[in-house]
């Protein structure tokens, strides 16, 4: 509710013109059945005696009011989506900024599908109920406090049958808001689930298919399934209890309110046509009750979106920004990891005490085996983590002091399968970075040895797919590479980035990136020796510790597994 009315605040004065017309509409609705007493008891009796001048008026004047609760109300209604409206489109951009800029923790515990689900069906519960609010957040109880008054006015004893069912009714709103906020809550939960599964298998529908995994993952998407219709079920049938109670209460209602009324009008203490009035009356009360419980519902479903909402929006910046510039130094060492140390669970380490110091233009090249921790490396110099001990430095200045935008812009990552676009190979390369023209993308093309492009039609304008599915693996790679070579980075990260190239390309590749970035500082991430060979600094990776480092010549000396994995790959040809 809270948030409901931080949303709606910006807009007061759409709102207040709604809610004024919906005021306004529903005492209009109000007053009909009056007057139709009047017309009954009073009017149509005279009429008898030749007098119909004053059912005319009075008709015209109902219609009239009709008529014009019909307009207030409409225009009301649409006021109301209107301001759900612009209110939800404000909290979806706040929630994408904040999306934006959670650290590469905090997405690992919320989960992406969390936050998709989040971003979409949570707004969307926050719309209706916005919306909603507006319009039966006032007319329902404006119908009540202004029925009971007209019931009062019509027929006190009457009235007494009538509020002695309020209780029973309020005890179901209790009910149905206590029950609602946790049920839906766990609905929205378990939708995050099953949005989760179906991602992962859209995602990888190839290696299901080729694994021969499609029992197993619709088995598992059954069960995601099930799990969701029986908490879908539990909260619908718990709450379908309410309107069929409603009813039945307002009926019996009715029929003590018809016995009564008969007695009454038998001994003259009322009219007919006062009797018509209260019973619509009667009706227009409970059906504003039931809007109330309808109210209660929307309002537990929104705020079970609301918290889940702003259980984002409030999530503190867990990773600090620094205020300094990047100033090129060569008094220290371009990158230096001094004592790192990390866990992602902060139990078991995925990197442990690593040290070692790059030149700038110099290259590292990284080796272990999968699961050794060498991504995570290069996650920490991005600044996605932080170290949990140790430092990272970039010429001498700890990357925490440093704007997290400036580090980033300096660094070109690639990643094996990184985003492709649907646009243009041009678009996909340039980037909407504006300082890059077309000669850059130019020599990024042709550095990245990515000449396949001159054979597609219309060459760098050819539309590539979602997740450039119409290239090939090493044509992405190429892509991908050219893509991080026009941002002329400081330091080009390599991360299993050449693996679907053949070897004369990988190496063609490499010399290439020599010639145009010299002052580049490479790190090269690989399973192939021939990839990194002629790097300045090898380490050797294994469970998150560096086994070995030095250069390929001396590693091939005093490092008996290097010597191992090179006997394999290059057959011994480097012993
Ligand atoms: N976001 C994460 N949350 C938790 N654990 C993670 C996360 N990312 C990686 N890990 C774990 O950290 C360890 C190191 O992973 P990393 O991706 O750095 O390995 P890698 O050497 O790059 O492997 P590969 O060669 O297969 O890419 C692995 O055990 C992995 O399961």
């Amino acid at each position: 509710m809270n948030m409901i009315l931080r949303l709606v605040r910006p807009h007061w004065k759409k709102l207040t013109l709604s809610l004024s017309f919906k005021t306004i509409g529903s005492l209009a609705d109000l007053m009909l059945p009056f007057l139709i007493s009047v017309m009954i008891d009073d009017v149509i009796p005279n009429s008898e005696e030749g007098d119909i001048e004053l059912i005319v008026y009075l008709g015209i004047l109902m219609l009239l009011i009709a008529v014009i609760g019909l307009y207030l109300n409409i225009v009301a209604n649409r006021s109301a989506e209107l301001v759900a409206a612009l209110s939800v489109q404000g909290l979806r951009h706040d929630l994408f900024e904040k999306i934006e800029s959670l650290s590469a923790n905090q997405v690992d515990d919320l989960t992406r599908p969390s936050l998709i689900s989040r971003m979409t069906t949570d707004t969307y519960n926050l719309y209706n109920a916005t919306a909603g609010l507006q319009r039966l957040g006032v007319r329902a109880p404006v119908l009540l406090i202004g029925g009971i008054v007209m019931a009062l006015f019509l027929d006190p004893v009457l009235t007494l049958v009538m509020i002695a069912l309020l209780p029973l009714i309020g005890l179901l709103v209790y009910f149905t808001s206590s029950k609602g906020i946790p049920l839906y809550k766990r609905i929205q939960s378990l939708l995050d689930k099953l949005t989760r599964t179906l991602r992962e298998n859209i995602t990888g529908i190839r290696v299901v298919k080729a694994l021969s995994m499609t029992e197993h993952e619709e088995e598992r998407f059954d069960k995601n399934n099930q799990e969701t219709v029986n908490a879908e079920l539990k909260a619908h049938y718990t709450m379908a209890v309410i309107n069929p109670t409603m009813h039945a209460i307002m009926n019996v209602g009715l029929v003590v309110v018809l016995v009564i009324g008969a007695f009454r009008i038998d001994s003259e203490l009322t009219k007919k046509g006062e009797i018509i009035a209260f019973i619509t009356y009667f009706t227009i009360i409970l059906n504003a009750m039931m809007s109330i419980t309808r109210v209660f519902i929307m309002i537990s479903r929104a705020s079970a979106s609301g918290s889940r909402i702003d259980e984002v929006l409030h999530l503190p910046k867990d990773m600090k920004d620094g205020f300094d510039e990047v100033v090129l130094d060569e008094a220290y060492p371009h990158v230096e990891f001094r004592n790192v140390s990390f866990s992602y669970n902060k139990q078991k380490a995925n990197l442990e005490n690593i040290n070692f110091k790059l030149e700038r233009g110099q290259t590292l090249g990284i080796i272990g085996s999968t699961g050794s921790g060498k991504t995570t490396l290069v996650n920490l110099l991005m600044r996605f983590y932080d170290p949990d001990e140790g430092t990272i430095y970039l010429h001498g200045k700890d990357i925490k002091t440093l704007k997290q935008k400036e580090l980033r812009k300096r660094i070109g990552l690639v990643l094996q399968n990184d985003l492709i676009f649907a646009d243009s190979i041009y678009g996909n390369i340039q980037f909407n970075r504006n300082q890059i023209n077309d000669e850059d993308v130019r020599v990024a093309t042709k550095v990245a040895q990515a000449e396949f492009i001159k054979e597609k039609e219309d060459e760098l304008n050819y539309r590539l797919s979602q997740r450039g599915s119409n290239l090939s693996g090493g044509q992405k790679q190429r892509l991908l590479i050219a893509r991080a070579v026009a941002g002329k980075p400081d330091i080009l990260i390599l991360d299993d980035a050449s693996s679907a190239l053949d070897y004369q390309t990988d190496m063609k590749m490499r010399n290439s990136l020599k010639e145009e970035l010299s002052d580049t500082t490479m790190i090269i991430i690989a399973q192939r020796i021939s990839s990194l060979k002629d790097s300045n600094l090898i380490l050797l990776i294994d469970d998150g510790k560096i086994i070995d480092m030095g250069t390929h010549e001396s590693l091939m000396k005093t490092s008996k597994i290097y010597q191992e994995l090179a006997f394999y790959q290059l057959g011994g040809e480097d012993k």
